[in-house]
């Protein structure tokens, strides 16, 4: 993975400068080149972990030190996730943060002691899978301590078990999904997640953010296939959740789901597996407009047989998706269905949603312009940082809300933005998607388009603030999917309460009494005393 940009940079093609001043044009604006300055023009702060604590940080992961590395190119590859801001901030090399030390652990029981020797030593602790947090959530922040380090579980990466009679199968936290998958589907099996970070991010990572991935709408989110999972925590192991369901309390997977490294380091996740599909097919349907579209999806989630993947473009997405594939946009929104299974069961799911979905006013248009989405649905990331090389800022925010509130939470969040990045610099084109959906509601996944201007990272905090404002304001969660590492954090008290609030705290003085694992993300601080 590259320290400034997704994946491998020499993916992103440069923009064709016919399709550059037409986004000039569109955005009204003027656009400079934001190349990254070279890697060893990059200012790091000088490394701080104390002698003693890296000698034991040494022998937390059996004597080899090989396992604890503080050159410069391991510390600037564990400086922060794959957020616009995060990329921007590379791309600069100013302001730049960085690990004292990248720790590799190899075991749980070796994650135990590096967690031990970091709550002895007072070194705070950033668990470190795939990198690709969106939300702050793998930023080295010390808080109150004198050193940081990232805890990085790439040398965790097996499949431990599988057990094909019951259908689940215990993965290492490590692991990235085409490894998993690979893994699997040597037994006949997959897990069915497929986040448009696939490439990169970790089974851990997933488990740690409540991730949520295209299909999810046939396997559902992340952590609805988690059965159980282990976890190292400053106060030792701490194992969650009884396969196939258990009335033995309050259900503890609930307390490392979604717990971002603040409790304890997932080293283990037994998830359920599903027979590979034998059968895909892909079609898109056209909706008059995105009122429509989005109760079309609305009814087919209602519905008994559903496909693996439904997803809706509003009208501007739609028209720039047509763009970019150089086809002539369909007039309203374009809706993607998918479908994986037997073959059998994928004639029978498709012609019930067919008919659901034309009940609903859709009208088909086949699976040619759908025909390249599964072969190329992984290249987005990359389409960033071309535009950011040449000047074009691209983020996303996404939120839920049940489908009383999604409209309005739509216009809302649109209509924030825009305004608050109106201005001298430019305008912005502001896209919107539907691609998780429940009886009760859905998601909404929003891309923002600008120039950078002259302060690109002070320009996508507006449009941030004035986002985050807007979703808690008409209902919605502040992630449906990415979390809430420190970009969130403003809005967390508002989501869970002061009482909920209260509990995070609780939970995390009991699991990590000094307070090293990933400081500042997630939970609100208590309020100051006057
Ligand atoms: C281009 C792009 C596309 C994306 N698309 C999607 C998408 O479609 N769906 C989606 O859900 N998300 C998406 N994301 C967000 C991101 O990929 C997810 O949040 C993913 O789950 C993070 O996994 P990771 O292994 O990279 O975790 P990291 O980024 O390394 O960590 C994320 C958080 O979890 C903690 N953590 C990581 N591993 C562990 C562990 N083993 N134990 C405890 N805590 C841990 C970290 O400290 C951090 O707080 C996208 C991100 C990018 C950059």
């Amino acid at each position: 993975m590259s320290w400034y940009a997704w994946g491998d940079p020499d993916r992103a093609a440069p923009l064709d400068p016919n399709v550059r001043a037409l986004i000039a044009q569109t955005l009204g604006a003027e656009l400079r080149d934001l190349p990254p300055v070279p890697e060893d023009a990059v200012r790091l702060p000088d490394p701080a972990l104390p002698a003693a604590a890296r000698a034991d940080l040494v022998d937390a992961v059996g004597g080899d030190s090989g396992r604890v590395r503080d050159d410069r190119a391991a510390r600037l590859r564990h400086g922060a996730g794959k957020s616009t801001p995060d990329l921007l901030r590379m791309r600069a090399g100013r302001d730049v943060r960085a690990p004292d030390a990248v720790v590799l652990p190899a075991a749980h029981e070796e994650v135990e002691a590096v967690l031990a020797a970091c709550s002895r030593h007072r070194v705070a602790v950033v668990p470190f899978g795939g990198g690709t947090s969106v939300v702050g959530g793998v930023d080295p922040l010390r808080g109150p301590f004198a050193a940081v380090v990232a805890l990085d579980l790439r040398e965790m990466d097996r499949l431990v078990r599988l057990d094909a009679e019951s259908g689940t199968a215990v993965l290492q936290a490590g692991l990235r999904t085409p490894e998993a998958e690979e893994l699997l589907a040597a037994h006949g099996y997959t897990l069915g997640h497929l986040p448009q970070s696939y490439e990169y991010a970790t089974i851990g990572g997933y488990a740690a953010t409540r991730s949520s991935g295209q299909a999810s709408s046939g396997y559902g989110r992340f952590d609805s296939m988690v059965l159980a999972l282990k976890a190292a925590t400053p106060r030792g192991t701490l194992e969650a959740g009884r396969a196939p369901a258990s009335a033995a309390g309050p259900d503890l997977r609930q307390l490392l789901l979604g717990s971002e490294g603040v409790f304890g380091v997932i080293t283990e996740v037994t998830v359920r597996v599903r027979p590979l599909p034998s059968a895909h097919r892909d079609e898109a349907w056209a909706f008059p407009s995105f009122t429509e579209g989005a109760a079309a999806l609305r009814a087919l989630a209602r519905s008994p047989l559903r496909p693996t993947t439904a997803r809706l473009s509003d009208e501007t997405e739609t028209f720039v998706n047509a763009a970019l594939s150089g086809k002539e946009a369909a007039p309203g929104c374009l809706a993607v269905v998918g479908f994986d299974g037997e073959e059998d069961d994928v004639e029978a799911r498709r012609a019930a949603c067919a008919r659901v979905l034309s009940g609903a006013g859709g009208t088909p248009l086949g699976s040619e312009p759908v025909a390249d989405w599964r072969g190329s649905r992984f290249h987005a990331p990359y389409l960033r940082d071309t535009l950011l090389s040449a000047g074009v800022l691209a983020e996303t925010l996404e939120t839920a809300a049940t489908w009383a509130d999604l409209l309005p939470l739509y216009r809302a969040v649109s209509g924030a933005v825009s305004q608050a990045l109106k201005g001298p610099e430019g305008d912005a084109v502001v896209l919107c998607h539907i691609s998780h959906t429940y009886p009760e509601g859905a998601s909404l996944y929003f891309t923002v388009v600008t120039a950078a201007g002259e302060d690109p990272s002070a320009r996508w905090e507006r449009a941030k603030r004035a986002a985050g404002n807007a979703i808690a304001e008409g209902g919605g969660t502040i992630s449906h999917h990415h979390a809430v590492g420190t970009d969130h954090l403003p809005w967390m008290e508002a989501e869970i309460g002061p009482l909920g609030a209260e509990v995070l705290r609780a939970v995390k003085e009991r699991l990590d009494p000094e307070g090293v694992l990933n400081p500042g993300k997630l939970i609100p601080p208590p309020p100051q005393r006057a």
